[in-house]
Parts: C-alpha cells; sequence; structure tokens
C-alpha cells in the first residue's frame, strides 16, 4: 500500500515536472512566398514541407525547448503572407505576442524591401520595443554569387537588423547547414554566416527565458481562444517573388 502511494506520489510529480512549462507566442511575418510554413515545419518537425499550400489566416506549430533546465514551449504563429487571407486575422497575430521573426527570402530583394511595411505593422500593433525581434534570411541554398545584384547581401541585412535591434540569422528550410558557418571574407568583406535552424529557436528560447513570465491571463489569452483559419488553398503554381 504505502508503496503504491509512493508509486502514484512520485507519477504525480514526474507528470507535474513533464506538464510544467512556460509557453510563449512567437509571430512569424514576411511576405508571401518567402517561406514561413516550410522554415516553422522545419523547426517544429525537423522537416523539409515539400509541396506547402499558401497559408489562409494561421497555423500553429509547437517546439518544446529545454533551455538550462527550464522547458519551454515555443507556439509558432505561421501567418499568411498574401494580404486577402490575413486581414481579418491581424488583430489576432499581434495579441499577447511574445517575439517576432521577420522573414524574407535572400533570392528576393522585394521581400526584403517589404520589411519596412512589416515592421510598421508590428509597430501599429504590439506593445513596444521590449518584445525581442530576428530578422531571418530564408533559402540559403539558393544564393548565388554569380548573381550578387539580385539577392540580398548579408551586410545589407545584418545592418538593417543592428538598425532595428534584431538579432539577424541566415539560413535554408530546405537545405540547413549542419553546422554554424561564420567565414571572415577577404578584400574588407564582411564576414560570412550561415546558420543552424536549431540555433535559431535556441537564440528564441534563450531570449524569452530571460524576460519576465508571462501571466498566466496572457497564456490562456492565446491557447485555442479564437477561430482559427487554417484551411490552405492548392498549392501555388507559381512563386511570382522575384
Ligand atoms: N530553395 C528553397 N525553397 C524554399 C525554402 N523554403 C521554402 N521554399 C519554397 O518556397 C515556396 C514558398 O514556401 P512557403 O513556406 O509556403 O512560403 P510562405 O511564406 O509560408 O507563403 P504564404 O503561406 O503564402 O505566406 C515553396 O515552393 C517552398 O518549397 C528554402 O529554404 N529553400
Amino acid at each position: 500500500m504505502e508503496s503504491s502511494l509512493e508509486f502514484s506520489n512520485s507519477l504525480g510529480s514526474v507528470s507535474s515536472l513533464l506538464t510544467r512549462s512556460r509557453t510563449f507566442k512567437v509571430l512569424v511575418i514576411g511576405d508571401s512566398g518567402v517561406g514561413k510554413t516550410c522554415l516553422t515545419h522545419r523547426l517544429c518537425a525537423g522537416q523539409f514541407l515539400s509541396r506547402p499550400e499558401a497559408t489562409i489566416g494561421v497555423d500553429f506549430r509547437e517546439r518544446m525547448l529545454d533551455i538550462d533546465g527550464e522547458k519551454i514551449k515555443l507556439q509558432l504563429w505561421d501567418t499568411a503572407g498574401q494580404e486577402r487571407f490575413r486581414k481579418s486575422m491581424v488583430q489576432h497575430y499581434y495579441r499577447n505576442v511574445h517575439a517576432v521573426l521577420f522573414l524574407y527570402d535572400v533570392s528576393c530583394p522585394a521581400s526584403f524591401n517589404s520589411l519596412a511595411s512589416w515592421i510598421e505593422e508590428f509597430r501599429q500593433h504590439s506593445l513596444g520595443q521590449e518584445i525581442p525581434r530576428f530578422l531571418v534570411g530564408n533559402k540559403s541554398d539558393l544564393r548565388d554569387l554569380s548573381r550578387a545584384n539580385d539577392q540580398v547581401s548579408q551586410e545589407r541585412a545584418m545592418s538593417f537588423a543592428k538598425a532595428h535591434s534584431m538579432m539577424f540569422f541566415e539560413t535554408s528550410a530546405k537545405n540547413p547547414p549542419n553546422k554554424h558557418i561564420n567565414r571572415q571574407q577577404g578584400d574588407g568583406q564582411a564576414p560570412y554566416q550561415q546558420d543552424k535552424v536549431e540555433d535559431i529557436v535556441i537564440a528564441v528560447g534563450a531570449k524569452l527565458k530571460r524576460q519576465k513570465k508571462p501571466s498566466t491571463a496572457n497564456a490562456l489569452a492565446y491557447s485555442g481562444s479564437f477561430k482559427v483559419l487554417n484551411k490552405k488553398r492548392p498549392e501555388k503554381e507559381v512563386w511570382t517573388c522575384c
């Protein structure tokens, strides 16, 4: 009897340990086609989604992390890049957000140029500068040095990130580097970096761990408290970005 009580007590404490975690809402925004769905899928499922469909409304993906012994749950909000699929959702996107990933496609300068308007939308809806922001250049597998003028240089992206107090990453949801690369280039050129996707989630988790604890009210406010439009339209046939 005593031992079964002990057993159930220990089961109770094990399950409470397993379930106790802080949940953070992380918004992923950027132009349609930059790879928000593929990157969040890679971050959460460890695989490349080969036939993504345009996001309508929002999709959620979750990733558990252990940061220095604390369990952190990142609730990644994969938002719609196309205006017509997002306009009724924008208020929900920004409610109780804890961190934002601004995504662009390194092979599509137009998606980088759009960042200013994404930042402006963020400013209009969010609570302020204290929300951690991350700049992520996706599709680094498409980098082509012979087409440097048609691509977003890392130097440009890094100085943009610095000007907006963002941490910068460049990676590929399709073919991520398996180790962090930080290469010093010759002729006074800026160093070139490539990041593992894992480095991104760890940086986000570590930054959020240091943040003030989210209140229970905040945590409940975004755990399934509204209808999510996550239907997908048929797969995009042509990607018009650049
Ligand atoms: N080469 C390459 N292609 C990628 C990468 N990530 C995504 N793609 C491709 O880019 C296209 C768009 O990807 P999505 O993840 O659907 O883009 P999105 O930003 O979620 O688009 P919306 O849902 O419309 O906002 C797809 O054809 C993907 O296969 C990458 O890292 N490298």
